[in-house]
């Protein structure tokens, strides 16, 4: 079958984010703004054309669910609802492959701020542990804004945010004691959440950053909780 014209850029901005999540914190310009827990959020702050982008880099480690887990219910369109509170609407406008998909969001209002939507390609994909190429523990999912002939922003409806976003999760497994059979007790997922948002339209500096303060924190806890209890009693998916 012929290639997806969006398939080199999806690959492209996919291996840089896998990239970028692995960085950590390393190059420095990072700064704690908001702990909970086992989950630490770190910002830069960065403006462009006097628009605030901060990136986000957000740092969790969850017990007693997959990296592959997380991912599903990140990627899957069925669940977003439950979990994502600034949804208002939510349509999988193209099936690109089974791993692949096309969104377009639309999310509620955030006071000062006008309504915006969000149209982007999402991927899910397994990538080789960079230590261990033949251990496979560590699962994926990258959201990147796009154009779509069918979906141009409504001019006048919402203003169009641009964002780039990847979900980069590693499951750790303790083994138990001999003989043993493997329980939730015995597996970590470590997460490294990285969002970049770029508003779209002007929003004052000092409202949008409260904006990103109060609804990432919340946004991250609440994706994690839903997850932990959607997989408690049910097999574990690795
Ligand atoms: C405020 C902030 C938390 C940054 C925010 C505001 C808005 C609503 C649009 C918006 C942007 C800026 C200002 C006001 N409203 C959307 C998002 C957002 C979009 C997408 C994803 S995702 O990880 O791709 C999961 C799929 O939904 C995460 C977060 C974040």
């Amino acid at each position: 079958a012929t290639q997806h014209h969006l398939w080199p850029q999806i690959e492209k901005v996919t291996q840089e984010q896998i990239h970028y999540a692995r960085l950590g914190l390393g190059e420095g310009g990072w700064q704690l703004f908001a702990e909970d827990g086992e989950m630490k959020m770190y910002r830069r702050e960065e403006e462009i054309d006097g628009l605030v982008v901060d990136p986000l880099k957000a740092c969790h480690v969850v017990r007693g669910v997959t990296g592959h887990e997380m991912c599903h219910y990140f990627f899957s369109p069925q669940y977003r609802h439950e979990w994502e509170g600034t949804l208002e609407q939510m349509t999988v406008v193209e099936n690109i492959a089974e791993d692949t998909l096309v969104f377009l969001q639309i999310h509620k209002r955030i006071w000062p701020a006008s309504q915006r939507d969000a149209l982007f390609w999402s991927h899910i994909t397994q990538v080789p542990d960079q230590h261990d190429q033949d251990s496979h523990n560590i699962w994926v999912v990258v959201n990147h804004s796009t154009q779509h002939p069918q979906h141009p922003p409504k001019t006048g409806k919402y203003v169009r945010v641009a964002l780039t976003v990847c979900l980069y999760c590693q499951t750790l497994v303790t083994p138990p004691a001999n003989g043993a059979e493997l329980t939730r007790e015995n597996i970590t997922c470590k997460i490294t959440y990285c969002a970049v948002v770029n508003p779209g339209g002007w929003v004052p500096a000092s409202a949008l950053r409260a904006i990103y303060k109060r609804e990432y924190p919340k946004f991250l806890k609440r994706f994690t909780n839903y997850v932990i209890d959607q997989t408690k009693n049910k097999p574990i998916y690795f």
